[in-house]
């Protein structure tokens, strides 16, 4: 069972910018914004967890990553040569084959020796400098001892003290922050934690999603008869979920039996564990085969959302079960169901994996939007010349718009004059608009 669970009292001041709430239209029906709000606040964080460095990577470090020591660790060798004290000539010291010192015990150069050294090998202690193997001439004098000059090649000044030694400490400070909580770790950072002694990362947790398609009309495959529609959630959904910050399972089909919801819903372990959120589509509306509400209840689950004053999608549902569970009912249609999961999932999502909502951002408007009275119009729009624009084929039902749209327009219910300022939701796989402002690539890294 989750550790986390719908909270007995929404908080509503968390504040995620939308537009203006207009009057609701229909009972029980929230404004938009509204609803937002009350997702992203009947949840807290679940708590985070520590993951191996192979499975870091996209993850929000939820705790600074720190070196464990000093980094380099040890002052070591830049090049392939001799570590030198002193001056050359140098006699080539140790026992070791053609002058090294011992892997472990006495490290210790005395003064005008040399010692061979790799790349990356431990400096040893006296030494000042190391001299590369291609500016260094090792041979025996008249004694038989082995002793190292320079080439007549060798560069003006080597070997000068410091030459091609990695300093311990270079590149950070035990203990210094080396990536701050909030870094959404790419490669290269993951990288730097290993290097810095790390074995895992502490990183916010993701929510385990589980998905319930519901209909007997739902198709998977082929080209669907009269009657027939094809499922166009199970293809994409828990990709969308994963961009959300959550983890899906793989959906779990059902038809339209009360006793397959209650049985979908009843299960606290979904096909693979425990889901902090069940996500369903399909029977949000008030028909006799339209169970959401019937089951919740029938659960002892309590409603925390009942209809969204928003075109399309305004049969969603938000509930949250006894057990901690929440459950999102989100409409057939299948735009509005996107629109419903960016409204009331990506909130909700953000909020149990310890992050902010989704921000919204203000466009410019390219044309007249019309209002709906009382209500938000989500419009999948594309952007161009810096203005957000409609596109056609957004019906209900359609995602031939969506599919080349760049973000969604919350058209607020009095309408948007051309030119005029318009909220713009994010779409969870495109990249949001940028406004270039000049400095932003000077930030500073830690
Ligand atoms: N009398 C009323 N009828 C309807 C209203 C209303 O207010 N009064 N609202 C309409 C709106 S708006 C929506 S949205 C839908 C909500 O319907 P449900 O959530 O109950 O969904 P279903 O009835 O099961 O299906 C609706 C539609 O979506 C298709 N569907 C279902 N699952 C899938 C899927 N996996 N992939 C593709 N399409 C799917 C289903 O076949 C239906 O065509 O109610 C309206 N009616
Ligand atoms: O939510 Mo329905 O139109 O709005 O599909």
């Amino acid at each position: 069972m989750p550790a986390n669970g719908p909270t007995a009292t929404v908080s509503r001041s968390t504040a995620v910018p939308g537009p203006a709430p207009g009057p609701i239209p229909e009972r029980g029906c929230i404004p938009w914004s509204e609803a937002r709000h009350v997702a992203f606040g009947s949840a807290s964080p679940l708590p985070p967890v520590a993951v191996p460095l192979a499975d870091a990577i996209g993850r929000t470090l939820s705790r600074d990553v720190t070196a464990l020591q000093d980094l380099p660790h040890y002052a070591s060798s830049a090049m392939d040569g001799w570590a030198v004290n002193g001056p050359g000539p140098w006699l080539l010291a140790g026992s070791g084959q053609q002058g090294s010192l011992p892997r472990e015990g006495n490290r210790f150069l005395p003064a005008n020796s040399a010692a061979v050294i790799a790349t990356g090998g431990l400096v040893p202690h006296g030494a000042d400098a190391v001299l590369r193997k291609e500016s260094g001439l090792a041979a025996r004098d008249i004694n038989g001892n082995q002793v190292l000059t320079l080439r007549p090649e060798a560069k003006a000044g080597e070997a000068r003290s410091g030459q091609h030694i990695r300093p311990a400490g270079q590149e950070a400070r035990s203990g210094e922050v080396l990536l701050p909580a909030g870094t959404v770790l790419n490669p290269a950072q993951v990288a730097l934690a290993a290097a810095a002694g790390h074995d895992t990362v502490q990183v916010r947790a993701r929510p385990a999603v589980a998905v319930v398609l519901t209909g007997a009309e739902v198709v998977t495959q082929g080209v669907p008869a009269p009657g027939q529609v094809r499922d166009t959630f199970g293809p994409q959904l828990g990709n969308v979920v994963s961009l959300l910050g959550g983890v899906a399972d793989s959906p779990q089909r059902i038809g339209d039996s009360f006793a397959s919801w209650l049985d979908a819903l009843d299960s606290p372990v979904l096909p693979a564990g425990a889901a902090d959120v069940i996500i369903t589509t399909g029977g949000t509306g008030k028909s006799g085969t339209d169970h959401f509400r019937a089951a919740i209840d029938a659960l002892g689950g309590q409603l925390l959302v009942d209809g969204i004053a928003m075109r399309p999608g305004h049969p969603a549902v938000l509930a949250g079960l006894p057990d901690g569970r929440f459950v999102i009912g989100l409409p057939g249609n299948p735009l509005a169901a996107v629109m419903a999961l960016l409204t009331v999932g990506a909130p909700l999502i953000a909020s149990l994996g310890g992050a902010q909502p989704p921000p919204l951002q203000l466009m410019m408007s390219g044309c007249d939007l019309e209002g709906d009275p009382g209500r938000t119009r989500l419009v999948p729009c594309r952007f161009l010349s810096g203005l957000a624009f409609p596109v056609q084929h957004t019906g209900p039902g359609m995602m031939r718009g969506l599919a080349w749209a760049d973000a969604v327009m919350a058209v607020p219910p009095q309408g948007v004059d051309s030119g005029g300022p318009v909220p713009v939701l994010p779409l969870p796989w495109a990249a949001p608009e940028t406004p270039r402002t000049p400095g932003a690539e000077a930030a500073n890294p830690p």
